[in-house]
């Protein structure tokens, strides 16, 4: 697969060795302001910025070529892209966290959510750390895991913080230390004990390894899709 490569920070360079050591082609490495044409390449990777995500996106739908994003911190625009994805016939995923284990971890805690929605003695709480290099807060994937509480309980929203103003929003607490790749953890706290999931991310291999698999995937799809689709987790 010939493979663009929009955003060749942190990840743009952890997917171009992965996808080179699958036996594909990098065409297209795109930084800021740079000027390209995206038809040249079969799949476009984005990994850039919150501001310049759902330009690259627009890009890659309105030109015919299936895209990938992790970028995260520009989801006011994800209906957007999934409009013009689905005008365009063209193939569009977006996944907050590309790794295996996230993944699996996305589907764990909806399962628990589940079994603590009646038992109110539980308080539910989220951490995320992340490099200090991280734009964003709180991360995309502690967005997802609270939008995966709020499915299978009556919690409401999420709420930046280690208290919540309301019983109905989940407070999550953002921490930004030097080199950590991606911890989440989601904790449910009562008076006799506590019960937390946790995922610790050990470097960018795995996030970088989900993107290059779902770029392979989505060759010849049309539509919107997520990792659970890829993944083909029930
Ligand atoms: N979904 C997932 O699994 C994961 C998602 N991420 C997300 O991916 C994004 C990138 O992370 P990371 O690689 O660590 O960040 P980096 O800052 O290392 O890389 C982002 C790159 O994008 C470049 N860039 C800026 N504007 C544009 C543009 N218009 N088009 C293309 N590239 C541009 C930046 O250039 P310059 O520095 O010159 O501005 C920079 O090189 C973040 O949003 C992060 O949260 C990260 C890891 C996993
Ligand atoms: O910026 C990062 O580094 C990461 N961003 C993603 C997020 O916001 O969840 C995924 C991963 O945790 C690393």
């Amino acid at each position: 697969m010939k493979i663009a490569l929009l955003g060749y920070g942190r990840m743009g360079k952890e997917i171009e060795k992965i996808a080179i050591s699958r036996g594909h082609e990098i065409v297209i490495r795109k930084d800021v302001n740079d000027n390209i044409d995206i038809t040249i390449a079969d799949v476009a990777i984005d990994f850039s910025v919150p501001i310049s995500a759902f330009d690259n996106i627009s890009n890659c739908l309105n030109n015919n070529v299936p895209v990938i994003s992790g970028t995260t911190g520009w989801l006011d625009k994800y209906d957007d892209a999934v409009r013009l994805c689905n005008e365009k016939n063209g193939g569009f995923i977006y996944a907050s966290n590309f790794s295996v284990g996230v993944n699996i971890f996305f589907e764990l805690n909806k399962q628990l959510a589940k079994m603590m929605s009646t038992l109110e003695e539980y308080k539910i709480s989220m951490e995320e750390i992340h490099h200090t290099k991280k734009l964003d807060a709180p991360s995309g994937t502690a967005i997802t895991l609270a939008e995966g509480v709020i499915e299978n309980t009556t919690k409401e929203k999420w709420e930046l913080g280690e208290k919540s103003s309301s019983e109905k929003n989940i407070p999550i607490v953002a921490k930004r230390i030097p080199d950590i790749p991606g911890t989440h953890t989601v904790t449910y706290n009562s008076d006799v004990d506590t019960i937390e999931i946790k995922h610790t991310a050990h470097n960018r291999k795995g996030f970088a390894l989900g993107a290059v698999i779902a770029a392979e995937w989505i060759i010849g799809k049309q539509g919107n899709f997520s990792m659970k689709d890829v993944l083909n987790i029930s």
